[in-house]
């Protein structure tokens, strides 16, 4: 198996995987034209990556089986080209969850101690305690967190030790999770920015959270609240935090940017870098030696089952019995040409197989295989699935949902 490491990429990860076998070629600063161009050149059946982009062409013109994101979001993976090529998507869930929370808080306390400015002036030998002396305190005050998946439970357990109240926006989350998780909950983004000092930003990029938080969030933030956004940059309309900064004297600490530079180095000179209400760091959240050596050690666990057992875990671009309609349930004799026979006739009736799975009983004599279907077969495909002298028996069940 030939694994392609795109990325930068902890030593005992590339450890782990040497120790699997598998050929590794770590090339980290390939990305675009590069990165293509090597897919495509050499048949890689592995891509491990973390923020560099991947997209439909590479997929196209590779022979990849699974990619691989060391890190939590996959965005910047083409998600939709690789399901349309049988390619599966893997990442690394609640790895640098920590991490991220540490970053989160950490720029918090620098929006509201002004941390960056003071360090700046000090350095430039100007004493100004009279001008820093205006902090609100983070003591009892609401921390507003959008989206309840793994940074933001992080975020709860952080703000409870600074004494603060937590009020999330969840599209899951039901009155009883927020009153098990001791937090309040805001119905939608209005109510939350309306509550809350401060606001976090944890969801995943999608089409549906592209410029979620939009003018009509930033109007009902309070005044001279805190923004802070780890997640991605293209969650925020940028313009429309750029005029809420002014008119309601609101600070934001960014780690994500609309178009940031991939990779470690590169140069950036959006709007938002020189804004002096804005404290903007690297895309660093999971960048501690923590979070990147569980990420290092979950990324080689999902290649090594794929190795030895060909299935792979937290895959995310697998739809689990969506289309199917049926399940069709055949105890058999665990004999050559039994499953061939059954979805010979399947495929005589037009009927698509969705998933199956075959397991043997003990003693090895028999086996019982659960196809789901995306229709149900007719009684006469069941009736010539039982002529063959190894199948027992063909029960057909309608899914309920
Ligand atoms: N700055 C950095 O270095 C890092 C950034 N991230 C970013 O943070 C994001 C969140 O990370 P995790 O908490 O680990 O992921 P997660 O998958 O555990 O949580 C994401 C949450 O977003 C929610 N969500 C998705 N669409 C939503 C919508 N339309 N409305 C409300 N909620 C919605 C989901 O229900 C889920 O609870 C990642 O997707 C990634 O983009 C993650 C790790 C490091
Ligand atoms: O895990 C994530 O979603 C991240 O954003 C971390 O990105 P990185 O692996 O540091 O490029």
């Amino acid at each position: 198996m030939k694994v392609l490491v795109a990325d930068k990429f902890e030593d005992s990860g590339l450890a782990g995987l040497r120790s699997l076998g598998v050929e590794i070629a770590y090339e980290p600063d390939l990305k675009d034209t590069t990165l293509a161009a090597r897919l495509a050149e050499e048949p890689f059946d592995v891509l491990i990556v973390r923020s560099t982009k991947v997209s439909a062409e590479m997929i196209e013109n590779s022979r990849l089986g699974l990619i691989v994101r060391a890190g939590a979001g996959y965005n910047t993976i083409d998600v939709g080209a690789a399901s349309a090529r049988g390619v599966l998507v893997a990442n690394c869930p609640g790895k640098n969850s920590q991490a991220v929370a540490e970053l989160a808080f950490g720029l918090l306390l620098a929006c509201d101690r002004k941390i960056a400015d003071n360090v700046a002036q000090l350095r430039e030998g100007k004493w100004n305690k009279a001008g820093f002396s205006k902090a609100r305190g983070l003591y009892g005050r609401t921390l507003g967190l959008i989206g309840m998946g793994n940074i933001s439970q992080e975020m709860i357990q952080r703000a409870r030790g600074f004494g603060m109240n937590v009020v999330a926006y969840s599209r899951w989350m039901s009155p009883e999770i927020a009153a098990a998780l001791g937090i309040g909950r805001a119905a939608n983004l209005i109510e939350l920015a309306q509550q809350s000092d401060f606001v976090s930003v944890h969801v995943s990029l999608t089409k549906e959270t592209r410029g979620m938080l939009d003018k009509k969030f930033f109007d009902a933030m309070r005044n001279g609240a805190v923004f802070i956004n780890t997640s991605r940059g293209e969650v925020v309309d940028q313009a429309a935090m750029l005029e809420a900064l002014d008119t309601k004297e609101l600070f934001a600490g960014l780690d994500v940017f609309e178009g940031e530079p991939e990779g470690g180095k590169g140069s950036y000179e959006g709007p938002l870098a020189n804004n002096p209400r804005i404290y903007a760091t690297h895309h660093i959240g999971a960048s501690t030696e923590q979070a990147q050596e569980a990420v290092a050690d979950e990324t080689v666990r999902i290649v090594r089952e794929y190795l030895l057992t060909g299935m792979v875990p937290n895959v995310v671009n697998v739809k689990r019995g969506e289309a199917a309609s049926h399940v069709l349930i055949v105890r058999h004799a665990d004999r050559v040409g039994v499953l061939a026979h059954v979805l010979e006739i399947l495929k005589g009736e037009g009927v698509s197989v969705q998933e199956m799975e075959n397991v043997i009983l003990g003693g090895a004599q028999a086996a019982i295989a659960q196809i789901s279907v995306d229709k149900e077969p007719s009684p006469a495909a069941t009736a010539a699935i039982k002529l063959n002298a190894n199948v027992f028996d063909v029960n057909v069940m309608a899914i309920q949902r």
